[in-house]
This record gives structure tokens, C-alpha cells and sequence, in this order.
């Protein structure tokens, strides 16, 4: 069975893919020091609490931060005996086009996305990843990853409020009852959910311009449903696609080793 890993810089995502289907998904947060004897443990442990059963013979990792995958790659040699396919490699091959500026290192995370939506939905797709950055990823007709956007993300948003501003408290994202706040938090998250809102609007609705089509635009990441339910942005709504992803790719590569 395959053990897929998408490291964000915030959360650490293991699922296991019987070839059918995910058995298993669990997140931890992300940190480069976790060592491959942790991961086991308490991958292992979760594992057994939740009777999943998997003998685990193969491993695909995309990686944000490129620190982690040293004791990733330990994991999968020491406790599964396999080497991992790791995206954004140059032994990795992807079922996409990448036409992008040379010498840029596009995050794998994006590439995986592409993948995922186009097997999916096809081409002409606007992928929107609500992780630590928000970002954008413009797919082609024929499936090329041809670049994208890259905004902050929502917390990150929040947490750079409360750090520059001496009077501003931590607040956690949701969406207000207002768009005029009549309270420092409810000013707060007014600013960040609606300025997000116009932010998703005005980036999704130029691309669509600059390619001179209508597109599909698919959400996902940690914080997508909150905008989903909220207001009328996305065609779709896709939890698991860079999980998706990373099965395609995985697919990919052993079909045409
Ligand atoms: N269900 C949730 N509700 C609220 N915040 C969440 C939820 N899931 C994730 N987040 C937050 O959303 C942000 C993005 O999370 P995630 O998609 O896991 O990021 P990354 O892939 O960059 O690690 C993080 O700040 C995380 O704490
Ligand atoms: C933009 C990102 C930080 C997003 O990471 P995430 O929010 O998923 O942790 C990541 O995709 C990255 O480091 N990209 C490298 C630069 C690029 O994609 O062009
Ligand atoms: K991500």
C-alpha cells in the first residue's frame, strides 16, 4: 500500500492508499526536527487506535519545506524498506507540463494540485490553495502548470495584525455578521474574511482575463470551507486534492519506470 505525505509549512498530512481508496488520514504539525523514529510511533500508534491495517510498501512525499524530507526519507527506508518518490525531484516525473521561467522551483505542493484538478476536471482551472500562503495555480487546456498567483495566507493575515500592532489581540478567523465592526475583533476578522473575499474575486476574475476564457476554479486547503459556505466564490470544493494528487502522480511513476 502507498503512504502519500503532503508537508505544508503549517500542517503534516499522511494518508494511506489501498489503491481504491484512503484508509487512513492523519495530521500533524509540521517540524523539521521530527525525527523518523517519532513519525512511526505515532503513525503506528494512530494506526492501531483506529484498527487500520496496511502493509505499507511504497511512499510519495510533496514537501514545502525541503528540511523535512531528510527524516521522511528515513522513515521509508528504515520502517518500510522503500525509497520515496519525492516531488519537485528530477527522478519524480509528473504527467503535466511546467512552463514556468527557468530556474524557478515551483512549490510541489502547486504541482500536485495541477495534477490533481486536471485528472479531475481537464484543463482551464484556477486552483486555490488556502494553506500558511494563499496560493493560485493556473492550469492549462493541455494540463501545464503555466504559474499563478501567491498571497498571504488568512492566519498568517491575522497573526501579522497582532504582531505589528501593540493594541490588537489574537483572533481566529470567521465570518462576520458585518462588514462594519463594531468591536476590535469583529473589525479585525471584517477586514481579513471580506478583504480575502475581494482578494479571491478580483485575482481569480483578471486570470480569467489574461487567458481570455471562462475557467473552473476549485478550492481547497485548511480554511477553504469557511469562504466555500460564506459566499459564492468557487465552482468546487475539493478536500482531498493534493492527497488525489500525489496517487496520480505515484501512478504515473510506476507505470512508466
Ligand atoms: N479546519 C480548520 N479550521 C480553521 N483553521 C484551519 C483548519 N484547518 C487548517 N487551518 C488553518 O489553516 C491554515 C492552513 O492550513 P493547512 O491547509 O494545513 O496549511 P499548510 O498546507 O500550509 O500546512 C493554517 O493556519 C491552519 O492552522
Ligand atoms: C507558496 C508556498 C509557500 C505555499 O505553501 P503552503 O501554504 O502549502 O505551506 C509553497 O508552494 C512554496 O514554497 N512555493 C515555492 C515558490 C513557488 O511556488 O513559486
Ligand atoms: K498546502
Amino acid at each position: 500500500m502507498l503512504l502519500a505525505v503532503d508537508c505544508g509549512n503549517t500542517n503534516t498530512v499522511f494518508s494511506i492508499w489501498d489503491g481504491t481508496q484512503f484508509i487512513g488520514t492523519w495530521r500533524t504539525s509540521t517540524e523539521w526536527q521530527r525525527t523518523a523514529d517519532q513519525y512511526y510511533v505515532w503513525l503506528s500508534t494512530l494506526m492501531k487506535f483506529q484498527k487500520v491495517e496496511a502493509d505499507i510498501t511504497d511512499m510519495i512525499i510533496s514537501s514545502t519545506v525541503p528540511r523535512v524530507v531528510f527524516n521522511l526519507r528515513v522513515l521509508a527506508d528504515r520502517y518500510f524498506h522503500t525509497r520515496p518518490i519525492v516531488v519537485g525531484k528530477p527522478e519524480c516525473r509528473l504527467p503535466v507540463d511546467v512552463r514556468v521561467d527557468a530556474g524557478t522551483a515551483v512549490g510541489p505542493d502547486r504541482l500536485v494540485n495541477t495534477v490533481a484538478g486536471y485528472d479531475l476536471f481537464g484543463g482551464d482551472l484556477i486552483v486555490v490553495d488556502f494553506g500558511t500562503a494563499t496560493t493560485f495555480d493556473v492550469v492549462a487546456s493541455d494540463g501545464a502548470y503555466i504559474g499563478g498567483v501567491i498571497a498571504p495566507g488568512v492566519n498568517l493575515s491575522l497573526e501579522a495584525l497582532h504582531n505589528a500592532a501593540a493594541a490588537l489581540p489574537h483572533v481566529d478567523i470567521s465570518k462576520p455578521q458585518a462588514v462594519i465592526g463594531t468591536n476590535t475583533v469583529a473589525c479585525m476578522q471584517s477586514g481579513i474574511f471580506w478583504g480575502y473575499v475581494g482578494l479571491v474575486r478580483e485575482i481569480c476574475a483578471r486570470i480569467k482575463a489574461e487567458r481570455e476564457r471562462e475557467m473552473r476554479v476549485i478550492a481547497t486547503g485548511g480554511l477553504a470551507p469557511l469562504f466555500q459556505q460564506a459566499v459564492d466564490l468557487f465552482d468546487t470544493y475539493q478536500d482531498d486534492l493534493t492527497m488525489h494528487g500525489l496517487t496520480v502522480i505515484y501512478n504515473y511513476n510506476k507505470d512508466t519506470a
